[in-house]
């Protein structure tokens, strides 16, 4: 399909800060990249630099195959950006607002069509400050395409929101790719990453610490299922079971043999005469790559 854009050895060092370190990214035509990471890793820095927001300390940017020393109108055109505080004039519409920004573009779409594609037509008289989170994220995703974008930026589009609003938004997300459009987008919910990406790289401390599909990025773990399990009682299992890691106050054991290690679990607990609780088994995800990389957990 070809890369529509290519970052080249990013940096962007504030003062004694390596905010982004060395990034190289490539996104291809069509696909939703994620950026996900903890915070502070250096997501919104790198999107910002993409979208002309912040200069780089150095490295090289490419749009559609051309080198491009700064992100001018001509890129501006092209690419839609919802940046990760929506900071609306509140005292305006819902209307006047994707008005408002239709008029800084040569092409726009028209705002009726906004308001009902992101089903904001209810609420097009209301003044921004009286939405619901889920509401204002609509509003940011209708402005991010009011100029009918090739490349659009999310900058954590669905923080702070329910499960349910976080789903109808990604529901709204995915009805851009199938538009034909290319999405960036940045969080920190591995959920929204695993749901959404083509391609994913993981952050930390301003570095790609991990970059792939999904399911590359789950192989690379070389384990087919993880066990969780709680006891009554706090024990440190561990010196019984060295495959044991205690995570977030719970047990796991990451296994490829999975009927062994549970044989192994009840063994210790009739030895011992613990009591285990919610026992359960699941597959790797994301949190795991992150773990595995960095010994902390994304949520951390
Ligand atoms: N203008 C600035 N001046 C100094 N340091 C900054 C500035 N902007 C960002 N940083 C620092 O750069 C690092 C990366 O910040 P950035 O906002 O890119 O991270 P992030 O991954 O987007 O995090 P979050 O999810 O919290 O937004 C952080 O340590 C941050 O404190």
């Amino acid at each position: 399909m070809g890369k529509v854009i290519e970052i080249k050895n990013l940096k962007k060092y504030y003062k004694n800060v390596k905010a982004v370190d060395d990034v190289s990214i490539e996104v291809e035509k069509g696909d939703i990249v994620a950026i996900l990471g903890p915070n502070g890793a250096g997501k919104t820095t790198t999107v910002e630099t993409l979208e002309g927001l912040r200069e780089a300390t150095s490295g090289d940017i490419y749009y559609f195959g051309k080198k491009v020393k700064k992100i001018d109108h001509e890129i501006k055109e092209q690419i839609g950006v919802q940046l990760q505080n929506n900071s609306f004039f509140e005292n305006l519409t819902v209307k006047e607002i994707i008005k408002a920004f239709a008029g800084l573009y040569k092409k726009s779409v028209p705002v009726s069509s906004l308001l009902e594609r992101f089903k904001l037509e209810e609420k097009k008289n209301s003044k921004i400050k009286n939405l619901s989170g889920g509401q204002l994220q609509r509003v940011a995703l209708a402005v991010s395409v009011v100029n009918d974008p090739e490349i659009v930026f999310l900058d954590e589009p669905t923080t702070g929101l329910d499960p349910q609003a976080r789903r109808n938004l990604w529901e709204e997300i995915e009805k851009l790719k199938n538009e034909g459009k290319t999405i960036i987008l940045t969080t920190h919910y591995m959920e929204e990453a695993e749901k959404l990406a083509d391609k994913i790289y993981i952050f930390d401390m301003g570095k790609i610490i991990a970059e792939g599909t999904l399911n590359s990025l789950i192989d690379s773990l070389e384990m087919s299922s993880v066990i969780q399990f709680e006891t009554e009682e706090n024990n440190n299992l561990k010196k019984y079971y060295p495959k044991i890691k205690i995570i977030d106050n719970k047990y796991e054991i990451e296994t490829n043999n999975v009927e062994k290690d549970l044989i192994k679990i009840m063994e210790i607990s009739k030895e011992k005469g613990l009591r285990i609780n919610n026992i359960f088994i699941r597959k790797p995800n994301l949190e795991d790559v992150f773990l595995h990389l960095t010994g902390r957990s994304l949520r951390e």
